[in-house]
């Protein structure tokens, strides 16, 4: 059935009047309707691109970067969004210590491609992508992504030429090792760098903000029934600072049993010497998630963002030592992005292919999952869908 045609003209003028009150116009939308409208629009704009504005596009894609992480350090992007107003050249010049004849050259780049407003000559403002890279995954992001990953990614083409072509999948066989030139795997590599380390823990932390989380999906009431205080209620294996142990004390704030994070030694380390706001009342615990868990009986063993950092054979070895802590009354929720085998998102694509690039992993659909599961003694009882953005969802898993 076609559809009718569209009067491409009036779309247009109604973009235009649009733009001309953005925030307001934006402000009025429910976050479904601006990720509609947000995702509609950057399909329009690309497919009536002239080819060689796609062209000039994609070939200095990678220019993008390093400047969002200038605007970070010279804090460019902090000054705009701080003030309520539109500043000068010489305001930020100086402010930054900036040479006004760069600066002059750095904004008209930046306001080229969104990422601030000029509102007139000599006029700039904040808009929402400069706010978006004063967060905290802004800044660690443009950072940790810029010096570690960008390189990696770049040795992307070489690495598949010499490997024939061949689908990354042994944990020491991706360009990670040839473009850092060493023989440390990723998590190793960073836990000898102090900068890096807390750049990576912030990024963790950030890098989802304004997306609902599990608890949006799941009424964790199901998992405290008939709980005391010494029952093992979340373990959050592999959870960095301990962010989503955090949320779920906030959001039941009287649900009895302990709360565990547990992660790497030096990351523990990390999140006891500077806790997050919240953090009280949580344990904190080293624990290999390569030897068998040593928590037994836990209500759900969580794990974020864990599985995708890994081959098949290591997320089974994984799922085995999680399922050795488990009992009948346990269940883990694995809360990873589920590809679809459709039209699924740049966010999820390009993370999909990250991994690749420093993990020889990858982001996996639902019957892969069930796959691994499988291996390691496991079956699925329920998924939960929490985002569309990402298709992130929770996939509760129990002893088979
Ligand atoms: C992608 S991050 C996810 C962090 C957190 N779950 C989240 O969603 O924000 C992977 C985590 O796995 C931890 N990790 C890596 N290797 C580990 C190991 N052998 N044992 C325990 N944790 C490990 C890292 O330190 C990091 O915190």
């Amino acid at each position: 059935m076609s559809t009718p045609p569209v009067d491409a003209l009036a779309l247009t003028e109604n973009l235009e009047l649009f733009s001309r009150d953005l925030e307001a116009n934006i402000k009025s939308l429910s976050d479904d309707e601006r990720y509609r409208l947000s995702e509609a629009a950057r399909k329009v704009s690309l497919s009536t691109e002239a080819t060689l504005d796609s062209v000039h596009r994609i070939v200095h894609a990678s220019l993008q970067l390093p400047l969002a992480c200038i605007g970070v350090e010279t804090k460019i992007f902090d000054m705009l969004s701080t003030i309520e107003r539109s500043i000068t050249i010489a305001e930020l010049a100086e402010n930054t210590k900036v040479d006004p004849a760069l600066m002059k050259r750095l904004l008209r780049y930046y306001q080229s491609f969104g990422m601030i407003t000029q509102q007139a000559d000599d006029a700039f403002s904040a808009n929402n992508v400069t706010k978006a890279m004063t967060t905290m995954a802004g800044r660690s992001g443009a950072q940790i992504f810029l010096y570690v990953h960008a390189p990696v990614w770049s040795a992307l083409p070489q690495f598949l030429r010499e490997t024939g072509y061949a689908n990354p999948t042994e944990p020491t066989g991706c360009p990670w090792y040839t473009a850092k030139n060493t023989k440390d795997p990723i998590w190793e590599w960073i836990s000898k760098r102090p900068v890096q380390l807390e750049q990576m823990m912030s990024w963790m932390q950030g890098q989802r903000d304004g997306l609902p989380i599990f608890l949006d999906a799941i009424d964790f009431n199901q998992y405290a029934r008939g709980a005391t205080d010494s029952t093992l209620i979340f373990v959050d294996v592999g959870g960095n600072r301990g962010h989503q142990c955090i949320n779920l004390k906030q959001r039941y704030p009287d649900l009895p049993g302990r709360i565990v994070v547990q992660d790497q030694p030096h990351v523990i380390e990390e999140a006891k010497a500077n806790p997050l706001p919240g953090f009280g009342g949580i344990e904190a615990q080293s624990h290999d998630i390569f030897s068998p868990q040593k928590l037994k009986g836990a209500r759900v063993y969580y794990m974020r963002y864990i599985l995708h950092d890994w081959p098949d054979r290591q997320c089974v070895e994984i799922l085995q030592n999680l399922r050795a802590g488990m009992t009948e009354e346990s269940t883990i929720f694995i809360d990873e992005m589920v590809m679809p085998e459709s039209g699924a998102s740049w966010r999820a694509t390009q993370m999909d292919l990250v991994m690749a690039c420093c993990f020889a992993s990858t982001e996996r659909s639902l019957p892969e999952f069930e796959v691994l599961l499988n291996e390691a003694g496991l079956k699925i009882s329920k998924v939960y869908q929490y985002t569309k953005q990402l298709n992130d969802c929770i996939i509760v898993a129990i002893l088979q």
